[in-house]
């Protein structure tokens, strides 16, 4: 596979890794690797050991993931429907081990779509405190809906905007923040060919630029004390140590916490940081020559346009104008020369980078990953938050179970549809418009144990929202909170996101299928099943066996079913069955 690679990206490795360059090279010769990450929410380890029959072997970094045969193929297994693990690259789990996320925390994902780390966060979480999720990119969010779903996620709110816009509401809120950063993703070339196809030089400088704001911009949400991790999947010096040096250099109040260098991990290179410098220089100067070149190209082309009688417009040939509005586009995040590379690094600033991580794909079985875990001092030194504090006394703000309701207005346009847009417009605290007695009888009936907390209502929604959640007015909230259901004509329908949020023992109303059985594949795949009152199990005599029943693999919820008459009506939405 190295001939696939970009002869220029191999030029930088190269004079990067100087003697470890071979071994590098020889790496995309190698097998890649798989891992798959058990759902504490849903299993143990050693409860998934014990059922799966999957040949696993630990990943030394990552304390519930494991490495998996291709040929196991676990993305088509009933237990994946059931959530009871996330497929992830093994690399890609270092960076939320090293966040040491606890139950209760506050903590914020500001680049979370599709989701393998923010189900990681929350699998450390244990259902307790607040897990704030964030994408710009809109379809990466509807993935990202779905995995959290799926992995059975209940104190979860899921944002769709701009990070500048999330300073307002969450000012030095969080107690950890994770930044997964867009990146030119160097290390996804053995994954995916076609990245490698169409890598280009100045991908990194553009993908800096991003990685900069996106780095800034979370620094104000974090609170004094807090832990910040910043992760890319790339090699380039200037997206990884250059990019920590020149944080810790603008940003005195946070300092870089060593990364034990351990299970194959290696520490970052502070020389890393002046040949970023220096690569940079020369991509800089690079895209001026292409660019003359180019101008100049364009300049003959148009000359040779324009003496033809007829083309273009006002003179400018249409062609000549898409172009010019593409270079404009191309240019709006390529930042001006004082905000990338060219601020004075101090040696401790560079010194501090070896505090971070490398995971090698010559070095270690994955596929590389770079890990920076950034912590801010605890006194609010040099504090950038205007906000600092401000909604520290937010954390206990809980709404009486079944009893505080909030609604919301009508629902907008954009709402129709699962994973639309919803916009928390107005807030009214009082006389709710949508009669929530189905919902409260429905839990009552099925699942009389489980809190669901406080309610939100976005039209005919009704979600659980997780405590501590500051107004969020102005923000596009994707999910404000546990899905589950809707209420129309008085008559709740639940969700799959409930389903996925609750345990077998919680329903007083199961179907228990095994994954070896046709049934359960039959189930999966959308299909009604012919079902004798029997195999409805109820909790005792007193539920009657007609209804909704939460349906599970092995002892896991993957969905809903209603029993009546001897047949189990499939509830599994179309979205989800195995194809
Ligand atoms: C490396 S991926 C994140 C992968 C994710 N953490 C996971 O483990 O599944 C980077 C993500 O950043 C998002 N992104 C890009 N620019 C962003 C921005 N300015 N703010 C928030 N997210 C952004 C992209 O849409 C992409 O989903």
């Amino acid at each position: 596979m190295g001939r696939l690679l970009p002869e220029a990206f191999l030029a930088k490795m190269k004079r990067m890794l100087g003697d470890d360059y071979p071994a590098f090279y020889a790496s995309y010769d190698d097998p890649r690797w798989y891992g798959l990450r058990v759902n504490t929410l849903k299993c143990s380890n050693s409860e998934f050991l014990d059922l799966t029959d999957f040949r696993l072997e630990p990943i030394p970094w990552a304390r519930t993931g494991y490495y998996y045969r291709e040929e196991d193929r676990p993305g088509k297994h009933p237990h994946y429907h059931a959530g009871l693990y996330y497929i992830q690259e093994p690399s890609a789990m270092a960076p939320v081990e090293l966040l040491d996320v606890r139950p209760g925390e506050r903590v914020l994902d500001l680049c979370a779509a599709p989701g393998g780390k923010t189900t990681q966060i929350a699998a450390k979480l244990a259902g307790q405190g607040l897990l704030v999720m964030n994408d710009i990119h809109p379809d990466r969010v509807k993935a990202l809906v779905k995995n959290i779903e799926l992995c059975g996620v209940r104190n979860a709110v899921v944002l769709n905007e701009q990070p500048d816009k999330l300073q307002r509401p969450f000012g030095a809120f969080f107690d950890k923040i994770l930044i997964d950063a867009p990146c030119s993703g160097e290390g996804m070339f053995r994954k995916e060919e076609d990245m490698a196809k169409a890598w280009q030089p100045d991908w990194v400088t553009k993908y800096a630029a991003m990685q900069r704001e996106l780095l800034r911009q979370a620094a104000v949400m974090l609170r004094p004390g807090g832990r910040m991790v910043y992760s890319t999947c790339t090699f380039s010096p200037e997206e990884n140590e250059a990019m920590i040096a020149e944080f810790i250099e603008a940003h005195p109040q946070f300092s870089v916490r060593q990364i034990e260098a351990v299970n194959g991990l290696s520490s970052g290179r502070s020389e890393w940081v002046d040949l970023a410098a220096d690569l940079a220089a020369n991509e800089a100067a690079e895209r001026v020559r292409s660019g003359n070149d180019e101008r100049e190209r364009e300049h003959r082309l148009e000359g040779s346009r324009l003496r033809r009688p007829g083309n273009g417009r006002a003179g400018m040939p249409a062609s000549g104008m898409e172009k010019a509005s593409a270079a404009i586009k191309a240019q709006a995040i390529v930042p001006p020369p004082s905000e990338s590379g060219s601020v004075e690094i101090s040696d401790g600033a560079k010194r501090a980078v070896e505090g971070t991580a490398r995971l090698w794909p010559h070095l270690l079985r994955g596929e590389g990953h770079f890990v920076a875990v950034l912590e801010h001092a605890a006194t609010p030194a040099n504090d950038e938050s205007g906000d600092a504090g401000k909604h520290s006394e937010l954390r206990s703000e809980t709404g009486q179970a079944k009893t505080e309701v909030i609604q919301t207005g009508q629902e907008t346009r954009r709402q129709r549809g699962s994973e639309t847009a919803l916009r928390p417009s107005v807030k009214q605290r009082s006389q709710p418009a949508v009669d929530m007695q189905p919902l409260y009888r429905f839990m009552e009936e099925l699942a009389p144990t489980v809190q669901v907390g406080r309610l939100v209502l976005y039209g005919e929604h009704a979600y659980a929202a997780p405590d501590g959640l500051p107004d969020l007015h102005g923000i596009r909230v994707i999910r404000p909170g546990w899905y589950l259901g809707s209420i129309r004509k008085q008559r709740f329908e639940p969700s799959q996101a409930l389903a996925m949020g609750l345990h077998a023992d919680d329903a007083v109303r199961t179907v228990r299928l095994a994954a070896r059985d046709d049934d359960a594949l039959r189930y999966l795949k959308g299909e009604t099943l012919d079902m004798a009152g029997e195999r409805v199990v109820r909790s005792d005599e007193s539920v009657p066996a007609k209804g909704y029943c939460l349906v599970c693999v092995d002892g896991y919820p993957v969905g809903w079913g209603k029993w009546l008459d001897g047949m189990l009506k499939n509830e599994y939405p179309a979205g989800w069955r195995w194809i």
